[in-house]
C-alpha cells in the first residue's frame, strides 16, 4: 500500500539529514515541506519564535501536546540544557512511530520522551508516573478544539506554577477561539499574540504566549 505523508517525511530525514544533528533534521523537514509536500509542522518562521521563547526561558521540564512527526520536539529538545527533559504526548500510533524515528535520528532520545496516548488520559497521571512536580514550559499543537480542555486540566492537576509559560500554535489558522478568549480574559494568565504565518505559506497565523500567574 502507499506510504503515508509522515512516512515520506521520515524517509527524507533518513536520506538527507545528518544523524545526531538536530539542525540538519529541522532544515531537511522544512525544505521537504516547503518544496515537496506540505505538512503541519510549526515550521521555520513560527519555529524561530518558538526558539526565542524557549531560549529565553531555559526550561527544565517541558510538555508538548501533539507530537505529529516530531519536528517541534526536535526544535525544542535541541535547545534544552543537560538534565532538562521534554515529554511529548501523541495518541496516533503511526505518527508516534515516525516521531520516535525522527527524534532518534536527531540524537535527542535522551532528552525527548514520547508518551503514546491521549493528553486527557495522561495529564492526570504525569506526576505519579514521571515524578513531574510542575512544568516550566508547555507547547500546545494538537487538535485545536482540545486546547481549552487541556489547559483547564493542567490547572486542576496543579501542573502549572507561577511563571509557567504556555505557547499555543495555530491560534488564528485553523484557530482556537475558545482557548484564546479564555487565556486573554482570565486573571490567571498574562497573554500575548505573536503574529506570524501558517507554516510554509503566506496565510496569517500566530502563536499565543500565556504566562500562568498562579
Ligand atoms: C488529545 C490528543 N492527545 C494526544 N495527541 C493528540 C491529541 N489530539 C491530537 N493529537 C495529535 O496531535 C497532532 C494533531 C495536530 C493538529 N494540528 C492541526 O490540525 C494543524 C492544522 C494546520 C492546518 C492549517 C491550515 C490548513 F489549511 C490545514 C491545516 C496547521 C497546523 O500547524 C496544525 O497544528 C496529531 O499528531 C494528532 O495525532
Ligand atoms: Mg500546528
Amino acid at each position: 500500500t502507499r506510504t503515508t505523508r509522515p512516512q515520506r517525511l521520515l524517509k527524507a530525514v533518513q536520506d538527507r539529514a545528518i544523524r545526531g544533528n538536530p539542525k540538519s533534521v529541522i532544515s531537511v523537514i522544512d525544505h521537504y515541506c516547503r518544496n515537496q509536500e506540505w505538512a503541519m509542522n510549526v515550521g521555520d518562521e513560527k519555529g524561530f519564535i518558538l526558539d526565542s521563547v524557549v531560549s529565553e526561558l531555559n526550561p527544565q521540564t517541558v510538555l508538548e501536546l501533539g507530537t505529529y512527526c516530531g519536528y517541534s520536539a526536535v526544535r525544542i529538545g535541541r535547545l534544552l540544557h543537560s538534565g532538562a527533559r521534554l515529554l511529548t504526548l501523541e495518541f496516533n500510533p503511526d505518527y508516534a512511530a515516525v516521531a520516535r524515528e525522527v527524534i532518534s535520528w536527531a540524537g535527542l532520545e535522551n532528552t525527548v520522551q514520547l508518551v503514546e496516548g491521549a493528553s486527557g488520559d495522561w495529564i492526570p497521571r504525569l506526576r505519579e508516573h514521571f515524578g513531574i512536580h510542575t512544568f516550566d514550559f508547555i507547547f500546545l499543537d494538537h487538535w485545536k478544539e482540545g486546547y481549552l480542555a487541556d489547559i483547564k486540566l493542567l490547572e486542576e492537576c496543579r501542573l502549572l506554577r507561577k511563571g509557567t509559560v504556555l505557547l499555543a500554535d495555530n491560534v488564528v489558522c485553523p484557530g482556537a477561539p475558545d482557548y484564546l478568549e479564555y487565556v486573554r480574559k482570565s486573571p490567571l494568565y498574562d497573554s500575548r499574540y505573536f503574529k506570524s504565518h501558517l507554516e510554509y505559506t503566506k496565510a496569517e497565523d500566530g502563536l499565543e504566549k500565556s504566562v500562568y500567574l498562579g
